[in-house]
């Protein structure tokens, strides 16, 4: 079984795009996690243009499942994970500016980097995992910065998948699932993954531990309600 992590940033994306409190976040939360969900993931990104620092600390006494937060670790988002310990810290390089995540990590060149930020937080009993390309020299790289698992950003899979190049979209992400096996690193995947790839995926990525979802999971609800579309995933990922 894959668990999956439901991200709610495009909700905080809703609710601040009016100023009110809703949806409320607090309350989506606990009602994904009760239609099924196994984690919750949030990204909050500098300018809080969809999470904000305070949402991060208020989920932390309402996620009964997995927490998982994800985003650059610049000093302001490393005390916010030390002070929040959630479940799970996933490390993204994303430039300030950036719309979406649009790179993994380079581990060869971030290396000392990466091994300092990654025992800052494995000290303090947070798993640790880092977003990588589908490369398999940056699967080694990341095993080298003491990591617990790896992230496989699984856009360029999304993209060519909906072309119908269902073998080409895969195989990197074989390859680098593979030798992360290997080197005795976990493996989670995540971006722009939706209802219909989803199962290609998780068939073909030996040991895939977790997803997390969010942009289209939300889409997806629109036409067919929140509840429905996280079973959904669940019955794609067993
Ligand atoms: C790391 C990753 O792929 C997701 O967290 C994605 O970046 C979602 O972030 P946005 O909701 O800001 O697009
Ligand atoms: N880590 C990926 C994530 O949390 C959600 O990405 P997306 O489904 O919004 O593209």
């Amino acid at each position: 079984m894959t668990k999956l992590s439901v991200n709610i940033n495009k909700l905080a994306t809703l609710r601040n795009s009016r100023g009110g409190n809703m949806p409320n976040l607090i309350k989506s939360a606990r009602d994904i996690e009760s239609f099924g969900a196994q984690g919750i993931t949030i990204h909050p990104r500098p300018d809080e243009r969809h999470i904000r620092y305070s949402d991060a600390h208020e989920l932390k006494d309402v996620v009964t499942t997995e927490y998982n937060i994800e985003g650059n670790p610049i000093t302001k988002f490393i005390d916010l994970v030390l002070d929040v310990k959630p479940t799970q810290v996933t490390l993204v390089p994303d430039a300030e500016d950036a719309i979406t995540s649009n790179a993994g990590w380079d581990t060869i060149k971030n290396k000392a980097f990466l091994v300092d930020v990654i025992q800052t937080f494995k000290n303090n009993g947070i798993r640790t995992s880092i977003f990588v390309d589908p490369n398999v020299e940056m699967v080694k790289g990341a095993a080298e910065t003491g990591t617990d698992r790896i992230e496989l950003y699984t856009e360029s899979f999304a993209e060519e998948f909906a072309k119908g190049k269902k073998a080409e979209s895969i195989q990197p992400f074989v390859e680098a699932a593979n030798m992360a096996n290997e080197l005795g690193l976990g493996i989670n995947a995540g971006h722009d993954l939706n209802l219909d790839n989803v199962k290609y995926f998780k068939d073909h990525i030996p040991n895939l531990l977790e997803v997390s979802i969010g942009h289209a999971l939300i889409c997806e609800s629109l036409y067919l309600g929140l509840e429905n579309v996280v079973n959904m995933y669940l019955h794609r990922l067993k």
